[in-house]
């Protein structure tokens, strides 16, 4: 890196706005979508992809709801040109779907553009020169006239060759980009787009599609969101053209830049699946979307099984979408840290509780089942973690409901491990760690035998009777009492053999599905003359056993230590 780079680089120059009305927009609806993934995408690959490979895409592309789909540069080479016939031959663009063609202002590759799109029922056609100061000096050497007479003549011959084709049946639209908008003056950028519009002869029932792109993204999406604001206010013919914007992601604002552009009045968004494109790729399209979807909008685009569209992307294009990727990326609904999962906890047992259907989790934007992913783990456990995520692994996972009490003294057993290993626990491990700690105690006392009555005296009230056989070591003994219930009557029981120390403080206690089984969970609190706490748990098929073994878990936990 240089000392001083206002030596190296050229800063961008905003535009002069007295007022701008764009901050003060909302984006209410969806931009009509163009997919240019296998354009813009497939011509940054490294391997671009095969005819099967792009069939497959635009099939995943077509079922995501995309209507306008830009398919390819097919004057640039065979591959290009046997995807398009394959499409049209084959049939397999829907009725209500437009394949769009790109091709740069030069005769040759137009005609040859006219040539390929034989047969196709709806088409853009979309043709393009760069404009701004920069590719004017270094690469067409050519004034700001010369640039606007690639377009025109480009425009020209376009309307000479529509002719036949529009009268053989196929419904032909245009479009026109002026490449490296963002580095254009405004007043440039209208002067050419309103000379291809009359050339073209758009009209508010023929419009043409003007496509902004910000080819290299070189200045902060609030400036281009001046341009855009500038552009429409400035452009004689507005009611003749859609504007559609065409983000790359350059500084990595590319969304940022989108949806300030659709604040400036932009109706038609260029994007990719996952930000695939040249360089730092396209806007992602999925982003966009979803980024929609949370604000209450309906997209208008179907991402509710996300990972099956991923893994078509990353199959044909062998491309790999970052573990950070919004949306889509493996970590982005996985909470490691302490505090982020006891909020993400409390957040799905409200939910769970309330009635009401509005999304209220924190830190997880989005329901993760609303693109397909409800079962992947949303809170995962490493030294990061706390007693919340403990918890919420055993019960999204196994269905333990840890009651709150407890939560401390097992996520203390649990962090004790990951400071152990210095990895990350999973599920399966947790849940070793909590039966070791928990339900296999059965020393130095063990229930033997058990039986209980229950009897109802002459006032009404029912009383309940335990008999059982215990044993302590080598010692076995027997024991009974009463109580009101089978908990206290085993309590009572118990009482009087060296167990008597603890007092009972707290009993929860619920059934869980164990394969085809359900099964009881009871959890116990009890209290030691010191006023220590100790927890136990009982796992039974029987409702009456699992408290009592629960207890049982809880005097030889203290006792044993
Ligand atoms: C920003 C974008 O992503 S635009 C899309 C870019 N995509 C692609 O280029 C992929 C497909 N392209 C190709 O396969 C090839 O470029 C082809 C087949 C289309 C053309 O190939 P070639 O003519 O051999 O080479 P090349 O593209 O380098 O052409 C450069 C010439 O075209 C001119 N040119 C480039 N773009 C345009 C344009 N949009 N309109 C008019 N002229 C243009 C250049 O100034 C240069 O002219 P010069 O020869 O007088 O110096
Ligand atoms: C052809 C145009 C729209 C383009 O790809 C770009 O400017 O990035």
């Amino acid at each position: 890196m240089v000392k001083d780079p206002k030596n190296k680089y050229i800063p961008f120059v905003p535009i002069k706005m007295e007022h701008r009305a764009w901050p003060d927009h909302q984006i209410t609806h969806p931009p009509v979508w163009c997919s240019v993934d296998l354009r813009d995408g497939n011509q940054a690959l490294v391997d671009p992809m095969n005819v099967e490979e792009k069939l497959e895409l635009f099939h995943t592309l077509v079922d995501i709801g995309v209507k306008e789909i830009e398919v390819g540069f097919p004057s640039a080479s065979e591959t290009e040109y046997e995807f398009l016939q394959a499409l049209i031959d084959g049939h397999h663009i829907p009725d209500d779907v437009t394949i769009q063609m790109l091709v740069q202002a030069r005769p040759h590759l137009i005609r040859k553009t006219f040539e390929a799109m034989e047969g196709a029922k709806n088409v853009i056609l979309h043709f393009y020169n760069s404009t701004s100061t920069l590719q004017r000096k270094v690469v067409f050497h050519s004034d700001m006239d010369g640039i606007i007479q690639i377009a025109v003549d480009a425009a020209k011959l376009i309307r000479e060759l529509s002719e036949p084709v529009i009268r053989g049946g196929t419904n032909l639209r245009y479009q026109y980009s002026p490449e490296s908008f963002m580095g254009t003056e405004m007043d440039n950028a209208v002067l050419i787009c309103q000379r291809v519009l009359e050339e073209l002869g758009a009209t508010p029932e023929n419009k043409v599609i003007l496509n902004l792109p910000s080819t290299v993204e070189n200045c902060m999406p609030n400036y281009f969101a001046d341009e855009i604001e500038y552009f429409i206010e400035h452009l004689p013919s507005r009611d003749c053209a859609i504007i559609s914007l065409h983000p790359h992601n350059d500084r990595g604002e590319g969304v940022a830049t989108a949806e300030m552009g659709l604040l400036a009045g932009a109706e038609r968004m260029e994007a990719t699946l996952f930000g695939n494109g040249e360089r730092t790729g396209n806007v992602d399209m999925v982003t966009l979307a979803m980024n929609m979807y949370t604000q209450g909008v309906n997209p208008g685009l179907d991402f509710s099984n996300i990972n099956q569209i991923r893994s078509v992307y990353e199959r044909v294009t062998k491309m790999k979408v970052g573990e950070r990727q919004p949306y889509v990326g493996e970590l982005v609904f996985t909470a490691f840290s302490g505090s982020h999962q006891d909020a993400i906890n409390k957040g799905v047992q409200y939910m769970r509780e309330s009635n009401s259907t509005l999304w209220e989790v924190p830190y997880l934007p989005i329901d993760p089942s609303d693109v397909g992913r409800q079962y992947e783990p949303i809170i995962r456990i490493n030294s990061q973690s706390g007693k919340g995520g403990a918890a919420f692994v055993m019960q999204a996972n196994f269905g333990y409901d840890i009651p709150k009490a407890m939560q401390p003294e097992f996520g203390q057993i649990v962090q004790v491990e990951t400071d152990r290993v210095g990895t990350e626990l999973k599920p399966e491990r947790i849940y070793e760690l909590f039966r070791d700690a928990y339900i296999d105690i059965d020393a130095p006392y063990r229930l033997i035998k058990h039986a209980f009555r229950e009897s109802t005296d002459g006032t009404g009230v029912s009383h309940v009777t335990f008999e059982g056989t215990l044993s302590h070591k080598d010692t076995v003994f027997q024991v009974s009492g009463e109580g009101n219930g089978p908990i206290d009557a085993f309590f009572n029981a118990i009482h009087g053999q060296k167990m008597d120390r603890f007092t009972f403080v707290d009993y929860k206690e619920h059934a869980i599905q164990a394969g085809s089984d359900s099964m009881a969970v009871a959890y116990i609190q009890l209290r030691d003359a010191q006023g220590t706490d100790h927890f136990g748990v009982g796992v039974d098929h029987n409702i009456n056993l699992a408290p009592l073994r629960g207890i049982l878990s809880a005097i030889n936990r203290a006792v044993g230590k």
